[in-house]
């Protein structure tokens, strides 16, 4: 009977779940509970019975009510706490209520609400999800990870942050970390279909510099400054090691980590295990595919293209790692591709005479004759006449009228993705782009935009999020238990995405919608899966990828449940 152990069940081979709990101990354990919609036979079996209204209900008629609740919330940050409440209660109805209405709540869920869920973390802390590493306590993390109660061979996928530069927000401390590891997860499981009982998410504690954190009194970290250097990268190194040894089938996932951390932990670990790192990946492999849908619309292939990246961080430097790569792809020496791409930073236009470059800025840093060092974006624009201009800053506003302007006079189609979230860290707002441009700019934003209507025209604009991209890249590598997360898979999960979209009407989007995330994700998963298995990385042969990725994805729907014994 016993297939696989979760937590306190097993999965039977009809799909079914088999439990030792009874009565409450049932109701408070999310994976099992089903509420009002336990039938008559479990309730005397689970020994519910008294223990829940009379009725018996339907999924259906649950998430009828719960909708109904949800839209009684006055706020979002309120309908993000009810939300969380719900999947703390109950996993099916909420993954069911969140795929029935994706386009509307998975901004709440995720961004950008959730950065204020974060600020709120402390304020707001009802009850734990997830583990909670402590840099103070290294020997514990064994511990912490054994208390969840997962076998070997029960884990699939680990979220971890350390919450050093959430969204673009800055440091949240123990609520950054686990509210976004939370929050991925959550849209995992939504748009992948990854099993929420074979995941878990880790905020790794590390202190905080944020003093309005360390002063207040309901915090609910460690109470002490950001610790660096050996003592940190000895816990990143522990928390690896004692993860993989323990769940030797899982991927783990980096995410909101500092500049001066994120690509370090990241190259440490990716030729040895699959990990990868979303915000430098991810973020960088969704850019492409909206490039690749941009590229098609203007007609100019991506050797000829000049980009300029505002915010030579974790994500800038990713996106210009991708699209240096896709130039190269089409033909350019990668000298060539590198110099087509222009990084400013706070100091400016970044050039090798600079002192303080980050050493995964150097490859970009203009050559010292071409004697530009610091100028300013609106310099840049005006020497460089880039064709695309990519937002990474935090900096909300920096595409002014005049900048956007002064592009849109050199190129016919400028392409301008103002990616920094949340909404009031964008670089520029959508709609004043196109008023600017008078309709011809092609945009992407990192948060969910609703249709704008300009000179007649209505315009879908594309959220370049890296939501749409690394849940089927999770799943892709789960199905195929890749050994490493390549290149090749992140350009074959962008090819991906890039080939769903017909942006040939004017006003198209240069990604697929939000709403199709689930079939979105299910196509990045097969891309991904061929791919590792081409370049033999899969630890399974898959004679059936697609039909395997459908098989894997986790539903949201009630398990038939037997009391053990
Ligand atoms: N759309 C998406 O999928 C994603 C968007 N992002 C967004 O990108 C932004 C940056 O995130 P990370 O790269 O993780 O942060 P980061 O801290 O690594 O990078 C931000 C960079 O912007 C620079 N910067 C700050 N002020 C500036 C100014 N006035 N002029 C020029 N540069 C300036 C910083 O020095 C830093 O190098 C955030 O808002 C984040 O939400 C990040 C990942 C994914
Ligand atoms: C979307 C995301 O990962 C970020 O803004 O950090
Ligand atoms: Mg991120």
């Amino acid at each position: 009977m016993n297939q696989r152990r979760h937590r306190d069940f097993v999965e039977t081979p009809d799909g079914g779940y088999v439990t030792s709990e009874v009565g409450l101990a049932v109701l408070e354990n999310p994976l099992l509970n089903k509420d009002t919609a336990f039938t008559r036979e479990e309730r005397e079996s689970l020994a519910l019975d008294g223990l829940i209204p009379p009725v018996v209900e339907t999924l259906e008629e649950q998430a009828g009510r719960a909708y109904a609740q949800y839209g009684r919330q006055p706020t979002d940050l309120a309908k993000n706490v009810f939300l969380s409440a719900l999947q703390d209660r109950n996993e099916v109805l909420f993954y069911r209520l969140l795929g029935d209405h994706l386009r509307e709540m998975l901004p709440v869920v995720y961004d950008p609400t959730v950065a204020q869920a974060i600020k709120s973390y402390s304020r707001e802390y009802r009850r734990p999800r997830g583990v909670y590493l402590s840099i103070d306590d290294i020997g514990g993390i064994e511990r912490a990870l054994r208390n969840v109660g997962l076998g070997a061979d029960e884990v699939d996928l680990i979220v971890a942050s350390d919450a050093e530069q959430i969204l673009g927000i800055g440091d949240w401390g123990v609520g950054g970390g686990a509210g976004i590891a939370a929050g991925k997860l959550a849209v995992y499981t939504a748009a992948a279909g990854i099993d929420p009982g074979r995941v878990i998410p880790v905020a790794l504690d590390v202190g905080t510099d944020n003093e309005a954190l360390l002063n207040d009194p309901l915090y609910v970290g460690e109470r002490h400054s950001r610790v660096r250097g050996e003592r940190y990268d000895d816990f990143i190194d522990a928390y690896v090691t004692t993860a993989t040894r323990m769940f030797p089938g899982a991927m783990l996932h980096w995410e909101d980590f500092g500049p001066s951390n994120a690509r370090r932990i990241l190259e440490r670990y990716t030729g040895r295990i699959p990990t990868f790192n979303d915000d430098m990946q991810g973020t960088g492999a969704i850019v492409l595919a909206a490039v690749l849908g941009a590229v098609r619309v203007t007609d100019t292939p991506m050797r000829e293209q000049r980009v300029v990246v505002f915010g030579a961080g974790t994500a800038g430097v990713g996106v210009a790692d991708q699209l240096r790569d896709a130039m190269v792809r089409d033909g350019l020496d990668r000298q060539a591709a590198t110099r087509r791409i222009w990084l400013i930073d706070k100091p400016g236009l970044l050039a090798e005479d600079m002192p303080d470059l980050r050493d995964f800025q150097q490859p970009y840093a203009r050559p010292a004759q071409e004697d530009v060092r610091g100028l300013g974006l609106a310099e840049v624009v005006r020497r460089v006449s880039p064709t695309m201009l990519v937002g990474t800053s935090t900096v909300h506003g920096a595409f002014t009228e005049e900048i956007v302007k002064a592009m849109a006079e050199q190129v016919d189609r400028p392409i301008v993705f103002p990616l920094s979230n949340p909404t009031d860290r964008m670089e520029a707002n959508p709609a004043d782009l196109l008023r600017w441009t008078d309709g011809r700019a092609l945009i992407a934003a990192g948060v969910p935009v609703s249709p704008i209507t300009h000179n007649g025209v209505t315009y879908a604009v594309a959220q370049a999020n890296n939501a749409l991209l690394y849940p089927g890249l999770g799943l892709g590598a789960i199905v195929s238990r890749a050994r490493r997360i390549s290149d090749g898979m992140l350009q074959a999960a962008a090819e991906a995405v890039g080939g769903m979209v017909d942006v040939s009407s004017p006003g198209a989007c240069l990604l697929p919608q939000v709403e199709n995330l689930r079939e979105i994700s299910a196509t990045v998963a097969v891309a991904v899966a061929r791919q590792a298995a081409e370049e033999d990385l899969a630890r399974v042969e898959l004679d059936d990828p697609i039909q395997r990725v459908q098989d894997t994805m986790w539903q949201p729907k009630y398990r038939r449940i037997h009391a053990n014994g």
